[in-house]
């Protein structure tokens, strides 16, 4: 087996763990780790990437955000490159949410291409999640708004992979919200 593959299996393994009691908001409780996991396949499969250290970001992606894990782990795991993509991609989950959708919006031009990368394939999964099916408690308003929101941060991250940009641009024409 080459080593690229070894390196994936051991961070699909890692963030698995960290993400084993998490659940997706939706009604049949999805486990978690389908996100990162699917988010680093929209990459290879869709967004033709192959750099590892991208793929295995984009399996790391919510790991500090939403786990005990500090990015100092992630350093001594899998190297300070993907420590800091995954650093790029994390919310400030002490700031209040508005205020971190607000950051969002204002960050993703200053990004990496690395982290650009991982942002896109991170809100085509989500927003593909939302058309599939509506996280519980969620109003279409509340969809409605995250499709706006998520424009928004797009339009930060524009030029990094046109495939990836054409596929989410067709999601925000189908719900009226393109630029
Ligand atoms: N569409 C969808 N999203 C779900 C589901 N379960 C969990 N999520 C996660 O919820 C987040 C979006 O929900 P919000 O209410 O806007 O944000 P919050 O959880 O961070 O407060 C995303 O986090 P994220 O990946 O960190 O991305 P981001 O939106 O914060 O950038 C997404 O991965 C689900 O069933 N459907
Ligand atoms: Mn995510």
């Amino acid at each position: 087996m080459n080593s690229d593959a070894v390196l994936l299996l051991e961070t699909v393994h890692f963030a698995a763990e960290k993400h084993r009691q998490q659940r997706r908001k939706d009604a049949e409780q999805t486990p978690y780790i389908n996100h990162p996991v699917g988010v680093a396949r929209i990459l290879s499969h869709e967004g033709g990437i192959t750099d590892i250290e991208v793929l295995q970001a984009a399996l790391l992606h919510d790991t500090v955000e939403d786990t005990d894990t500090t990015p100092a782990e992630l350093e001594a795991k899998f190297g300070p490159i993907v420590a800091r993509i995954v650093q790029e991609v994390t919310d400030d989950k002490s700031l209040p949410k508005q205020e971190r959708k607000r950051q969002q919006v204002e960050h993703a031009p200053h990004c990496s291409h690395q982290a650009k990368l991982v942002k896109l394939a991170d809100k085509l999964y989500n927003l593909r999640d939302l058309n599939r099916c509506t996280p519980v408690g969620w109003t279409a308003e509340r969809v409605q708004e995250y499709f706006v929101w998520a424009r928004e941060v797009v339009k930060g991250l524009r030029g990094t992979s046109s495939a990836l940009e054409e596929k989410l641009d067709e999601l925000f024409r189908q719900r009226g919200v393109q630029l």
